[in-house]
Order: structure tokens, then sequence, then C-alpha cells
């Protein structure tokens, strides 16, 4: 994404701001703005490097004097932000980049854009005000959906330290870059560096979020990549790999299209009223059962598999312990035509059949683990061996925030979606993106992850993730984590595990067989050890109640997993004004029958 930085004036500043390395800065060349340069040396520009291109930005100027001043001050850009037409912005075209710039409303009519295909080389869209620009004011950026040219655009107004981070949602093929203006000064003209230089990192990818991986995959004590000698160049393969290959610009706008066109994304941030009612707060559902697949599984494989593309694998291997991901990896796999084996634990197999029917008929090869609980844990280890044993074509498909570095920063990214959507969403109903509490399951804790990414900075927001106490805490039958593990290494990171003295794992125990892990990511260990998050345990009695509850307060029938976060409700206690957003992780088919035979229907 570019940058360019507009309305500067003063020499000192125009240094500082160009050391930033912009794409482009501007200079105002409009009487009535308080950023006009009048005055300003020519000198004062020549000092910047010939990568930033110089942009005069004109308001009805004559062409005279716009050929005039693009002489003098050598300006490789102009920006046109008046009433000029297709003709007149002709006159440059081929000589300097012309950037013709729009004030966007909803009732902008972008037909009248075609007229200006052939006598620019971008577009930039501002908000419409009584102003020509500088306004300070957003637009809402959803209009964007209706540009259909394939000429490419600047964003720009109020764009802010506060916004600038939502700008990276943004999916449309043709966003080329942001405008930075009035929202990064001091004073009309007179930039703020610090505040210039936090945006260029968060555009740039740069930023290390407080709570996020640092370059050595770790998140505080927990992570890293704990693998024995013969894993070590596949996982380096992808640790070198990942990032370049999912910060391409082709990755992002296949994998946007995907979630689109194929998983049905956004899915919906639905205000649960009789919830609502019923907790004494506002109640919302991110519904992640919606998607194609009916959980949040499929945001993660998208990802995956078309990472798994390009780094010319042939061959798909999963774990899966409810099923959701197994059947999310065998369909991307079908998608793709690619050949996918998945394991699952013998009792997982039994207890999710209809899940295992379905991997088989989208192609998949479903391989039983026999071994230990014959659960996920197992299903995990009989993956990790497959993939010591298939260095070369096969790519692992790791369906949580768990495993080696990168995976769980990896997992985390394809999931973020989740949040990123709700922040929008929760801007249209409740006027802020941020809500009070922000709650989800965790087993591996992928789908919590997803939902916690873009607020774990914003410390207001209350992150409560929920494990399964299975038939209590302290029953010998519990997958509750964080209540009773300890730090050591499981599947290739450091993290909180429940383990024996003498470091054996201790067999999990959930009836939901998507939380029936004995550990969790590392990036959740350190946010529990940091007390960032918020984590409890509800028993299967518990989440079954709450099933039932979501069934015939909402008409949804979630997920026994997704049934453990909404069985936190009845413990935590609201004020009227609380937004609270529930994920809704998947949905409650392939649990029909555990249903069922507990309430016996
Ligand atoms: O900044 C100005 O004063 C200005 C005046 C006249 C025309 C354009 C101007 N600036 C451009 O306005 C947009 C939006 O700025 P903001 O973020 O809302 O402050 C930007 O593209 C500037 O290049």
């Amino acid at each position: 994404m570019k940058i360019k930085v507009c309305g500067l004036k003063h020499p000192e500043n125009i240094e500082a701001v160009t050391a930033l390395q912009p794409d482009y800065v501007g200079f105002i060349f409009y009487g009535k703005s308080p950023r006009y340069m009048a005055g300003l040396p020519v000198g004062a520009l020549k000092t910047i490097p010939a990568s930033i291109r110089k942009t005069g930005v004109f308001v009805n100027e004559s062409a005279e004097n716009i050929e005039k001043l693009i002489a003098e001050y050598g300006f490789d850009a102009i920006q046109l932000h008046g009433d000029e037409s297709p003709e007149f912005c002709a006159k440059f075209k081929g000589k300097v980049t012309v950037i013709k710039a729009f004030g966007l409303n909803e009732n902008f009519d972008f037909e009248q854009l075609k007229d200006y295909a052939n006598n620019i080389d971008l577009f930039l869209f501002d908000t419409k005000t009584k102003e020509y620009g500088g306004s300070g004011k957003t637009f809402d950026w959803a209009i964007l959906d209706q540009y259909k040219l394939d000429i490419p655009f600047f964003l720009s107004g109020g764009i802010g330290p506060e916004n600038i981070a939502e700008v990276k949602n943004i999916t449309h093929p043709q966003f080329y870059g942001v405008d930075l203006n009035s929202r990064f000064e001091i004073e009309p003209g007179l930039k703020n560096i610090e505040k210039l230089k936090d945006a260029f990192n968060i555009v740039k990818n740069k930023t290390q979020m407080k709570y996020g991986v640092n370059e050595q995959g770790y998140y505080g004590d927990f992570g890293g990549a704990y693998i024995p000698e013969m894993l070590y160049p596949n996982v380096e393969e992808l640790r070198q790999q990942y990032l370049n290959i999912i910060n391409d610009e082709g990755f992002k706008a296949e994998f946007d299209d995907l979630l689109k066109n194929y998983v049905g994304r956004p899915s919906p941030l639905y205000h649960a009223k009789r919830y609502s009612e019923k907790y004494g707060a506002n109640i919302f559902f991110k519904r992640e059962d919606l998607n194609h697949t009916g959980s949040h599984k499929i945001n993660n494989a998208i990802g995956q598999i078309l990472l798994a593309k390009r780094l010319g694998k042939k061959r798909i291997i999963a774990e899966t312990g409810a099923g959701q991901h197994g059947v999310a990896t065998a369909t991307v796999c079908a998608l793709m035509g690619i050949e996918c084996v998945v394991y699952m634990g013998e009792i997982d197999m039994a207890r999710q059949a209809p899940n295992v029917s379905r991997m088989k008929m989208l192609g998949a090869k479903v391989i039983p683990a026999t071994s230990g609980s014959k659960t996920l844990k197992d299903a995990t280890n009989e993956a990790l061996r497959d993939w010591i044993g298939n260095p070369v074509d096969t790519h692992y498909i790791i369906g949580s925030v768990v495993g080696p570095y990168p995976y769980p920063d990896m997992v985390a990214r394809f999931q973020s979606i989740i949040s990123a959507e709700t922040k929008k969403q929760l801007v249209e109903h409740t006027g802020s993106e941020l809500p009070q509490y922000v709650l989800a399951c965790v087993g591996g804790g992928s789908n919590a992850m997803g939902m916690f990414y873009h607020f774990l900075d914003d410390e207001s927001v209350k992150l409560v993730a929920v494990e399964a106490a299975g038939k209590g805490v302290n029953s010998g039958e519990s997958a509750a984590t964080t209540a009773l593990g300890n730090e050591g290494v499981l599947h290739g990171s450091r993290t909180i595990l429940m383990q024996t003295e003498d470091g054996q794992v201790v067999e999990p125990y959930s009836i939901s067989a998507g939380l029936d892990y004995p550990g969790i990511g590392p990036q959740h260990a350190h946010l529990f050890k940091s007390h960032r998050g918020e984590y409890v345990s509800i028993t299967d009695d518990e989440a079954l109640q709450a099933g039932l509850l979501c069934c015939q307060l909402e008409g949804i029938i979630p997920a026994i997993e997704t049934a453990h976060a909404l069985a936190q409700l009845e413990k935590m206690k609201f004020e009227a004004n609380d937004n609270v957003v529930i994920c809704i992780s998947g949905r409650g088919d392939k649990d029909l029958d555990t249903y069922i035979k507990y309430f016996n229907y």
C-alpha cells in the first residue's frame, strides 16, 4: 500500500517527513487552505529523493500556472482537487502523474469517473464537504465497493491515527494507497512525525503488537519451534516464506475473493435480542457458524491451501478433533484438486461420524489415530509423524493456533478476519468499534485468537476465554488447561499444558471433541500469564444446557464447543449498556446425536 503525506510547508518538517520514506509528498497551492505553501523556497524540495514523488495539489488552478509550478518545483505528480474536466486533466497526462480527486458521499455518481479514465493515472477519493479538501472528515468506505473501473485510487479524507489500522481491511482490488494529511498535524502544515511513524509502521506491517509474536517466534515466555531435526526443513521453509507469501498483493486478492465468494464472508454480527434481555446487556453473536462448512475453520484452511500451492506442495495432511477442521481441509483440497489425508482420533471418529462421512465424500482419506486417548492430541502426533516422513511434497495444515512457530502466528492471522469484521460491524450497531467484552471457547484456541486479534491492544476490551471443564475441573476428566496445567512443550511449542510431574501429557476429556485438547496455543498462554485474558472453564452439563438455551431463545443450534462460551454468560454480571460479543464458532448439526441423547429428545 502506497503512502502519500500531504500539506507540507516547513523545510525542516519536509526533511523529517521524507526521512520516513513515503511514496508521495504533497504541496498545496490553494490560497484558501491553511496548508498553502506560498513562499516555500524551491530549494526546500531539492533534498527530496527521486524515489518520492513530489506532488503539487491544485484547486481549479489555470493550466498555465500549473505548468509553471511543475517546471519551478520539479513536480512528478499533480493532484487536481477542484472541478477540473477530463479535457483539462488530459493536458498533463504523460507529462506528470495525474491524480484526480473527488469528494465522495452516499450519493456519489461513480458513472462520471468513466470520462476521466483515459486522461488520468490515479483517482483520489476524499470526503465530500463544502470545502475542497483537508476537512479531516472520513466517509463510509463501504461506498468504495461501487467503484468498478480498473484505475487505482488513493483513499483520503480524515485518515488518522485512530483509523489507520482499519484501512488495512479494505480489500478493493484497485486500492492503491492512503493520503495522510490534517489528522497527523501539530498545526496546519506541520506534521507530527511520531504519529506518522506509527502509521507508517502499521501500513508497512512493521508493528510489533504488544501481545503479538516477536521475530524469534515467541509470545513472552511461550512459543518457539521445538521440533525434531527431521522436521526442521519443513518448518524452516514455512518460517522463511509465510510472511512474504501472505503479504503479497496477489495472495491477498485471492484469499479475500475466496472468503467473500466461496466462504460467504463477512459473517453477520447478529444482535441477539432475547439473549440481551435475559442477560441485561447488548449481546452480539459473531456468526462463524454460517460460513461454508459450518465453522471458523475454513478461514484458516483457505489461507493455508493458497500458501501450500505457492510452496509447490502436492499433498495435504491435517489433524482434526471435532471434524470441523478436517471437513474444512478436505473442502479446500477438493476445491484445489489436491490430495488430502486427515488424521482423526478413533473415539472422535465415532462421536463425530457425520463429519467423517463428509470428509470422505469430499475425497479425503481419513486415518484413525489409535494411540493414547484416541482423540485430538493423538491425531496431531500421527500427522506430525506423517510430515516427517513426507517432507518435500506435503504441507501440514494445522487447524489451530498451536504447533511450532510460525503456525500459531500464521493461523491467527488467517483467523483475524473475525475480529477485523467485528470491529467494523460494531460501529454500525453501536457507534463504537470497541465492546466491553469478547468471549470465545478455547481448545487450541483458533476461533478465540481470531476473535481477540484486533482487540488485543485495546486494553479496555475484556477478553474471556472459555475452556472445557469436562465433568468438573477436579474430576480427573477435564480439559481445563489453564486451571490444571503448567509450562512445558506440546506439539512443537512452549506453552501451558496438562502434564504429570514427570512431564507426561495428561489425557484430556471434554464432551466436545474440539475442546478435548491438553494444551492451549502459546499466544493464549501469554495472554493468560500476562492477565490480558481471563481464562475460565465450563462443564459438559453447563455447556449442553447453554446449547439448548441458544436453540430455544435464538433459534440457533450451536456447536457444543461454542456452547461453552455461551454458558459463561450465566456467570457474568453486566452493566445495561455493555456490548458483549461472543464468537459462535460453529454450528451444532454435527453434535445433534450428543444433544439428543443428553436431553432425551
Ligand atoms: O489539506 C488541505 O488543506 C487541502 C485543501 C484543498 C484541497 C486539498 C487539500 N488537501 C487534500 O485533502 C484530502 C483530505 O485531507 P484530510 O485527511 O481530510 O485532512 C487529502 O487528499 C489532501 O491531499
